[in-house]
């Protein structure tokens, strides 16, 4: 079974007098354990469908299946204890509590599970800030980090509730190319050592080219789907032509 199904999902927003649609029936089926790349230029949608599937907006129609769970037409207030146990999000801008040190974002997320017990806490957020290579600095505030380690940060924090799908939007672009590239490469060893699912949106090839698995979204529809075989994507859906000559690369 997928761990994320959504079918026919349609999103529109009311902006001044017009109606955007954002997503425009939109199905995707999201296996565990891929790599996944959603992505297309501004505004084709990215981020709706991010925070879609992270329950952190509702559809207008259709169905959204996330592990086993329609949370379709479901309010995001709901949907707030089945979200943080189940979603870890990562964001362009780190989204950090500046007044916080590394250690204590890492552990924010998890003083709502009663049931994690302080020594237990503790040994987790320990374990997550050595996984992205940050234990010297826990210490330390987001001001005296440098951008590639508040991102890694962020992954800690996102991986410590021990979530079955990390979302990520748009995660190196506030990066340079180079500590984009190492930031991109650790959340794929992690992919690939712990079998997390991740979800990322992108509008950069490079980005692109670190997934196994390809989602193209144009003006809200899905215009093709990629397999990553050796290094090649193979198309396995194209509504347009365009579009497969896009995915084969
Ligand atoms: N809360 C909102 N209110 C009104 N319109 C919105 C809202 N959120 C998104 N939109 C509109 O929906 C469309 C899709 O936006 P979305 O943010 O999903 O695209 P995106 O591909 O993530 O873009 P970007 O790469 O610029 O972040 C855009 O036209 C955007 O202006």
């Amino acid at each position: 079974m997928a761990l994320v199904m959504l079918e026919n999902v349609s999103r529109q927003y009311r902006l001044g007098g017009q109606t955007v649609h954002a997503l425009r029936d939109v199905s995707l089926r999201i296996d565990e354990g891929v790599f996944l790349a959603i992505a297309g230029p501004s505004g084709s949608g990215k981020s709706t469908l991010l925070n879609l599937i992270g329950c952190i907006d509702t559809a207008d129609s259709g169905r959204i299946v996330i592990d086993g769970r329609d949370v379709s037409g479901r309010t995001p207030d709901q949907l707030a204890d089945y979200r943080a146990r189940t979603v870890g999000f990562i964001f362009q801008t780190f989204n950090l509590f500046p007044v916080l040190t590394a250690w204590e974002n890492v552990e924010y997320p998890l003083l709502q599970f009663p049931e994690l017990g302080k020594k237990e806490r503790r040994e987790r957020v320990a374990r997550f800030l050595d996984l992205v290579g940050l234990s010297k600095f826990a210490g330390h505030r987001p001001n005296q980090l440098s951008g590639g380690q508040r991102q890694r940060v962020a992954i800690a924090r996102a991986l410590a509730v021990k979530p079955r799908i990390v979302l990520a939007d748009e995660p190196t672009a506030n990066l340079d190319h180079q500590t984009g590239g190492e930031i991109l490469r650790l959340m794929k060893a992690i992919n690939q050592k712990y079998r997390t699912t991740f979800v990322f949106s992108t509008h950069d090839e490079s980005v692109m080219a670190a997934a196994d698995r390809l989602v193209r979204i144009e003006d809200g529809r899905i215009i093709g789907l990629g397999v990553r075989q050796q290094s090649r994507w193979v198309m396995v859906k194209a509504d347009a032509d365009a579009s497969m000559e896009a995915l084969e690369r």
